[in-house]
């Protein structure tokens, strides 16, 4: 059994320099490093545990606890010569003994040796006495003057031995070192630490309270160990070890005063000078080495960057190919009949909308809202949908515009093109729908000409010139009598822009302008003046009977003057989601009903006519409600549901046979597989639908948002603002914390408010999208743009104007104020946490935002779980206090992860406390007392910037996902 982990050798140990004794248990006393074996050593005096060196001295030239440590050039030489003056041929070829030398840097040639002060004050507050530690650097021992003698275990090995007044406390050793070796300093990073605590040594047990046999006797793994002169000339190192860190800090345990010295031959010394400058064991370092996480990374970042470049490149090939196919296109609209037949809708009783649709057919205690309705309108016809309030006019609408409604819808919804006969012929698969709604939702920072240009530039097919589209919106103004206020801005209830009717006009350009097949309008009459709506009807007229372009219109009309009723060419009358009357406007449904002994007085207007008896129908015009379009319908070509676009045979739904047919069987079985197709009528446009490439809805929407964040700076500064206001308040509240305990825990306190700060801010996020919600949807079900393209541009223009840019200013300034890490790595690496955590909750809360349509339950939501993540963030509770049962719940508080890397990157950059406990002054890593009070790994900032992306990735899969799904018209 030999100490300070000498070599068994027979009955003896063989033992490093500076102890001895047969199990080198002995301190050395006086002597030199050669002298080997035979130096004196110091017994234990008066029942001592341990022999104490404290009363020996060094002879001239030597120094250090032990005398290990040369001085000068001709101490080495004499001391060798006295001991191997026969044998120093072997060492030197060319400068013999008078070439031995003593080199006084930190840097190792051979085999360096060191004496050093310890003089950390918490040490110095337990152990009030002489803290010295010694420390062996083997290099290269086959370079030494007296391998074995001088040097000790093999190559790029250290030993080191720590004394305490004299006494020897604890010794180490650790092998396979990497050295980097410069003029005036070195580092060496060694592996397989092991110490070894002496039993009942002062600091190891002897006085059980101040022992720290259990921390030595456990230090293990790496090894640093780092020397450079200062500019007084004297040499500092520090000893690091990940445990030694965790108490002492991250510049680990700070040693002073050292006093190192190497006997070597000059030639060795000009062998490393001339050689390599940086000498080295065979283990030496090949320089620093970017760690294996470190490169991952960077690797995942450029292979998303290259996926992003290709994604980019690629959607700029299909943007040119678009642009330059079929670039003679014309823009052209109209030319397409709608028909439909069987057209039957109820919703539940209860009057609520149904979450899960259980099947198609009509269940006991549906409400029914329209019955069997039949009828077609052919290029060049303008139809007027009339009836009372509440008679089924939007429902009929949103049907024939193929919009998705809650209810069960049954029939059928054809369309197709026209023979130059006159005749229906070819059924249109994907007809392009216009449909202007009966609210106007409109983008109110843009002016008429804008907003119209943006439905052209997404609308119209991108092989369409720029110069074309604007024709075409300049030909829609003009046609809409809009001209005079194109460079006006649409505005909004708080911010008044143009009239309520030109907000009706623009609403109809917006369709126009898409040069759609058919054109079907919500009372787009409703709220206007008499001239005004009969303006807008007259446009109507034009469009359906413009000569080259014949158009299919349908409009519902809530009460039309008898001007405006005579611009329609055919009129349908709904009562009770009854049909009274189908056929030709004018007089017609005046006779019709005459006949049915129903006249029109004298000078009376035929549509108030027409609404007396629709407001108040007699059973029997209920009962036996005929169709004047009836043989204009009869089966020709194919059906086309408008929802999924599928071919089906009309003849099952001929006129006759819809004809007074009880709404109860036309909900039932003979309808059932119709009824199927219909229910799945509410997809969402198909990607084919859009007439723009995705990098086109991307640039136009952009180029939107962009206009808008220029017009309205009030947002955005006004996020600048609180940013600025929030972060002097944080920061004059943490204004320069102190290194003392309670100074850290103010930290930690800081960083916890900034987390909180924009967790709470992220909901503004939420706001923003409840609010723009409506316009998307009708944008989305105009096929206007993607999804993914308006969440990408929502990214572009809320994310990085709104929450990055805000984020970066209110972290910047609490970080300078409240005094923390003042290096630029740490500052910036606070910044990335910060901005990814800002990233993770806006995406969370939109995601809110887009999942609930009530924006008070998202909102809700939201402040509830900014409260869960505050509990579970480490602050309030420490995490390993919390019942097993709740704890694992911290696993999805993203403050934590925040707050967690915030903590370790602030006392990585080598925090220390100092501070005085009932008089023992101390000066510890604010790391030990980082995972005392929060229980934060310190190794973990990689490991929670890795989770943060990966709520972000999650978050925002979700998000597209819900968007897709979940996000759009619903009537
Ligand atoms: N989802 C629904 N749930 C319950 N009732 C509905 C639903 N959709 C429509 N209705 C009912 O169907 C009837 C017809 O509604 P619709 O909106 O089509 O009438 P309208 O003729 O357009 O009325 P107005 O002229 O007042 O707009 C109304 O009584 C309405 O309450």
């Amino acid at each position: 059994a030999c100490d300070n982990y000498g070599i068994e050798n027979g009955t003896n140990c063989i033992c490093p320099p500076g102890v001895g004794g047969q199990e080198c248990q002995l301190p050395t006393c006086g002597g030199t490093l050669y002298d080997g074996p035979s130096r004196p050593t110091v017994q234990p005096q008066n029942g001592a545990l341990y022999g104490n060196s404290s009363g020996c001295s060094c002879p001239n030239g030597w120094a250090g606890v032990g005398c290990n440590v040369c001085e000068s050039a001709s101490a080495c030489s004499s001391a060798y010569q006295s001991n191997f003056g026969d044998q120093n041929s072997a060492i030197t070829s060319s400068g013999g003994v008078s070439a031995i030398t003593c080199s006084k840097t930190p840097r190792v040639y051979a085999v360096g040796q060191m004496s050093c002060d310890v003089n950390n004050p918490t040490i110095h507050a337990l152990y009030p006495g002489k803290t010295t530690l010694n420390i062996l650097r083997n290099l290269n021992p086959s370079n030494t003057l007296a391998a074995n003698v001088s040097s000790y275990g093999a190559a790029g090995s250290v030993h080191a031995q720590l004394w305490y007044d004299g006494e020897e406390e604890f010794f180490c050793n650790a092998d396979s070192c990497q050295a980097e070796e410069a003029d005036g300093s070195s580092h060496w990073t060694c592996h397989n630490l092991k110490c070894t605590c002496r039993t009942n040594a002062t600091m190891c047990g002897r006085f059980p309270s101040t022992s720290i046999k259990g921390t030595i006797d456990a230090l293990s793994g790496d090894l640093e160990i780092k020397c450079d002169t200062q500019s007084d000339g004297t040499v500092r190192c520090a000893f690091l070890q990940d445990t030694i860190k965790s108490v002492f800090g991250a510049s680990g345990l700070p040693m002073d005063n050292c006093r190192v010295g190497e006997c070597v031959a000059q030639s060795v010394i000009d062998a490393a000078n001339n050689g390599n400058s940086s000498s080295s064991s065979s283990n030496a370092s090949k320089g620093k080495e970017l760690s294996g996480g470190v490169i991952a990374g960077l690797a995942v970042v450029g292979a998303l960057l290259l996926a992003l470049l290709g994604m980019f490149i690629w959607g700029w090939i299909v943007q040119r190919n678009a642009r330059k196919t079929g670039t003679d296109q014309a823009v052209k609209s109209g030319g397409v009949a709608i028909s439909w037949s069987g057209i039957n809708y109820s919703v539940p009783a209860s009057n609520s909308q149904p979450i899960f649709k259980k099947g198609s057919s009509a269940s006991v205690g549906d409400r029914h809202i329209l019955h069997d309705l039949s009828g077609e309108i052919r290029p060049g016809e303008l139809l007027a949908i009339l009836g009372p309030s509440g008679s089924g006019k939007s429902t009929t609408i949103d049907i024939l515009g193929g919009k998705s409604k809650v209810g069960k819808t049954a029939g059928a919804v054809m369309f197709s093109t026209m023979s130059p006969a006159g005749q229906r012929s070819d059924p249109v698969n994907n007809p392009r729908i216009g449909f202007v709604d009966q609210q106007d939702i409109l983008p109110s920072m843009l002016t008429v000409e804008e907003a119209l240009l943006f439905a052209a530039n997404l609308r119209l097919p991108e092989s369409v010139s720029q110069e074309q589209k604007r024709a075409k919106v300049f030909e829609v103004m003009k046609q809409l009598g809009i001209l005079d206020i194109k460079d006006t801005r649409i505005g909004s209830h708080e911010r008044r822009g143009i009239s309520g009717g030109e907000q009706r006009r623009v609403s109809i350009g917006l369709e126009l302008v898409a040069c759609p097949d058919i054109l079907i309008l919500d009372e787009p009459t409703s709220g206007l003046d008499s001239v005004s709506a009969t303006k807008v009807v007259n446009v109507l007229r034009d469009l359906a009977h413009d000569p080259e372009n014949p158009t299919a219109v349908i409009a519902s009309v809530h009460q039309p003057n008898s001007k405006i009723y005579q611009l329609f060419d055919k009129v349908l009358v709904l009562s009770r989601g009854r049909e009274l009357y189908f056929g030709p406007g004018g007089l017609a449904p005046g006779d019709y009903f005459a006949a049915r002994g129903h006249p029109v007085q004298k000078g009376y207007n035929i549509a108030d006519h027409l609404l007396d008896i629709a407001s108040d129908p007699t059973d029997d015009l209920l009962s036996s409600s005929q169709r004047k379009s009836a043989s204009q319908t009869s089966g020709t070509g194919t059906i086309t549901t408008e929802d999924e676009r599928t071919r089906a045979d009309t003849n099952a739904h001929t006129p006759n046979e819809v004809e007074n047919r009880d709404p109860e069987k036309a909900m039932s079985k003979e309808h059932v597989p119709e009824t199927k197709k219909h229910s799945s009528l509410r997809s969402p446009p198909l990607m084919s639908t859009y007439r723009s490439t995705f990098l086109t809805q991307l640039e136009v929407l952009c180029g939107r948002e962009w206009k808008i964040l220029k017009r309205d700076k009030s947002l955005f500064f006004a996020h600048l603002f609180a940013a600025a206001v929030l972060g002097a308040f944080c920061g004059g509240l943490y204004f320069k914390t102190g290194i003392t305990i309670a100074g850290f825990q103010s930290r930690v306190g800081c960083l916890f408010f900034l987390g909180s700060l924009l967790s709470f801010s992220a909901l503004s996020a939420l706001y923003n999208l409840i609010e723009i919600r409506p316009l998307f949807l009708r944008e989305r079900a105009g096929s206007y743009y993607s999804p993914t393209a308006w969440l990408l541009s929502r990214f572009f223009f809320d994310v990085i104007p709104l929450r990055v840019v805000p984020t970066l200013i209110v972290s910047t300034i609490v970080y300078w104020m409240a005094g923390l890490a003042p290096d630029a790595a740490h500052y910036f690496k606070f910044l990335f946490i910060l901005v990814l955590y800002t990233l993770a909750m806006t995406l969370f809360n939109f995601l809110l935002a887009c999942t609930f349509r009530n924006g008070g339950v998202a909102i809700l939501l939201s402040a509830i779980f900014n409260l869960f993540i505050m509990t579970f963030a480490g602050f309030f509770v420490h995490l390993s206090d919390i019942p097993p049962v709740l704890r694992w719940l911290q696993w999805f508080s993203l403050l934590k992860y925040c707050l967690e890397a915030l903590a370790v990157n602030e006392v990585g950059s080598g925090l220390q406390i100092v501070d005085v406990l009932q008089g023992v002054p101390v000066n510890v890593s604010a790391q030990l007392i980082m995972n005392l009070l929060f229980g934060f790994g310190e190794n973990n900032y990689y490991r929670d910037v890795l989770v943060l992306f990966a709520f972000i990735a999650g978050f925002g899969i979700a998000l597209i996902t819900i968007v897709w799904l979940n996000v759009r018209e619903r009537r």
